[in-house]
């Protein structure tokens, strides 16, 4: 099976885990898109129903809407039973790395709504330590190079994602080089670095699920 198929057995498996009549978040990506078009067969095909979806991206709101499934601002619910979303990496804590789409602000918003953060990967993002995929980190422009000494401290080498401005109209760093081995700490200290906006560490919102796609099948994974 290759990646592609491996995303779309995932999509389909994460239906499983929709709360009935309940709105439901959804995060961004390809793995995500999978998720979302098996989704909307599932409900015309009369076997779910939900009243809505609270979307962490343009592109993901674009996607839903022109399934029919209707969009909610974040405002307007008080909590989400669930948030379906993949990551860049995972590690066996159910800590992860995630904004390789850009969309790290609103996913980690979305997922502070919810209960249960279902992550939705294929087998290869599964690591045992975090930073071998370079780091999103959303920041605003004028702190860029402020940004990049200290994450340089860290050993990291930061770069600016050229062409890249995100739906809430920041800039992404990817910090290359970094080897994670205390996300709740590393995700503490980089938040209170001025002109950062969200660091791409979901350590204080990791995934309480991950359904992890193998040549073998759906793993799931419960931390
Ligand atoms: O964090 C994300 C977007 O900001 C995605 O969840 C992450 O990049 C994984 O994407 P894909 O499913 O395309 O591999």
């Amino acid at each position: 099976m290759n990646q592609d198929q491996l995303k779309q057995l995932v999509g389909r498996a994460a239906l499983d885990h929709v709360p009935a009549g309940q709105v439901l978040g959804v995060g961004t990506g390809s793995t995500v898109d999978c998720f979302i078009d098996a989704l909307a067969a599932r409900i015309a095909a009369g076997a779910i129903a939900i009243p809505g979806a609270v979307s962490s991206s343009e592109r993901s709101t674009q996607r839903l809407r022109s399934h029919g499934i209707q969009v909610l601002d974040a405002s307007e619910v008080t909590g989400l039973a669930v948030y379906v979303d993949g990551a860049d990496e995972i590690d066996g804590r159910g800590f992860m790395i995630k904004g390789g789409g850009a969309a790290l602000t609103r996913e980690k918003i979305v997922a502070d709504l919810a209960e249960t953060f279902v992550c939705i990967a294929d087998e290869s993002k599964l690591v045992k330590t975090l930073g071998r995929f370079p780091l999103p980190v959303e920041i605003i422009p004028m702190a860029a190079a402020q940004l990049a000494r200290r994450f340089a401290r860290l050993g990291g080498e930061a770069r600016l994602r050229e062409g890249v401005v995100t739906d809430n109209g920041g800039h992404i760093l990817d910090v290359r080089g970094l080897a994670i081995d205390d996300p709740l700490a590393f995700e503490t200290e980089v938040n209170q670095w001025p002109g950062v906006v969200t660091v791409g560490v979901f350590a204080r919102h990791r995934a309480q699920v991950c359904l992890l796609g193998a040549a073998d099948g759906v793993k799931t994974l419960r931390f």
